[in-house]
């Protein structure tokens, strides 16, 4: 699959002003980047007249030299975590908490994956919901559709993080296969930064389950360990 830059605005948000890049697949399938500090250095996607290869290798140097290691959260749609403050699922303050440290930062960005429900979509995430709702978790309710358990592919990660100039993270993830993924593809991650925040009564089996079956790094103890809560 390949993909394509298609355009960027200005996004103030009640977290700091983010710059929103969309990019496009094959299929037109959509996805989103934040950046904050982060200046585009690969142009050769866009449709503006391109600048010549030496422009784009000075404000490759330029950029890499002078920034930190940026804080980057690879984040995957959640309709009802990230937009309906569901307390189903820990996203919706995983996703607020990753902004604010971004622009705690001022260099950092969150790509913002349109995979629902790990990759199978929202209507399968609901009939999910619905066999959890009879008490099964949220591995097994996947299983039981015939669906895998995390049907996510992250190999947009590779052009959104080209586009500027991203080569070495410190990545906000209690996921070790993200890690996994960006080092085994050339992308350097200097840190893991654990994202322990949101848990309540109506997810703490949740999160034990992503922990205990789905080899998320979760300390034993989740409410002891809100690292960057807010
Ligand atoms: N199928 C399914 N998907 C879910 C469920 N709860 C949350 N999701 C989806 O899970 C994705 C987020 O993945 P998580 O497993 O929470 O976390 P992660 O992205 O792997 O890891 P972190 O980087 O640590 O957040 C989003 O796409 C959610 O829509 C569920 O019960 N069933
Ligand atoms: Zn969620």
């Amino acid at each position: 699959m390949s993909y394509q830059f298609i355009t960027s605005a200005k996004l103030p948000t009640r977290h700091g002003e983010f710059d929103i890049h969309i990019f496009e697949n094959d299929e037109g399938q959509e996805h989103v980047m934040l950046t904050v500090g982060l200046p585009v250095v690969d142009q050769t996607d866009t449709t503006d007249s391109l600048p010549s290869p030496d422009t784009i290798l000075n404000q490759e140097d330029n950029a890499l030299s002078e920034r930190p290691i940026p804080l980057i959260r690879i984040h995957s749609e959640c309709l009802t975590g990230d937009a309906f403050s569901s307390l189903k699922c820990d996203c919706g303050p995983q996703l607020n908490t990753a902004m604010h440290a971004i622009q705690e930062t001022g260099c950092g960005a969150i790509l913002y994956l349109r995979q629902e429900g790990r990759g199978i979509g929202l209507t399968n995430k609901i009939r999910a919901y619905a066999l959890q709702d009879q008490g099964h978790d949220t591995l097994d309710a996947n299983l039981m559709l015939g669906l895998p358990a995390d049907a996510r592919i992250y190999d947009m990660c590779g052009p959104m993080l080209a586009h500027i100039g991203v080569d070495a993270v410190r990545l906000i993830t209690n996921n070790p296969s993200k890690v996994a993924y960006l080092t085994e593809h050339g992308i350097d991650v200097i840190e893991r930064v654990p994202l322990v925040v949101g848990v309540n009564d109506m997810n703490a089996e949740y999160l034990a389950t992503k922990r205990d079956r789905m080899g998320h790094l979760l300390d034993t103890d989740f409410n002891t360990t809100l690292h960057l809560n807010k």
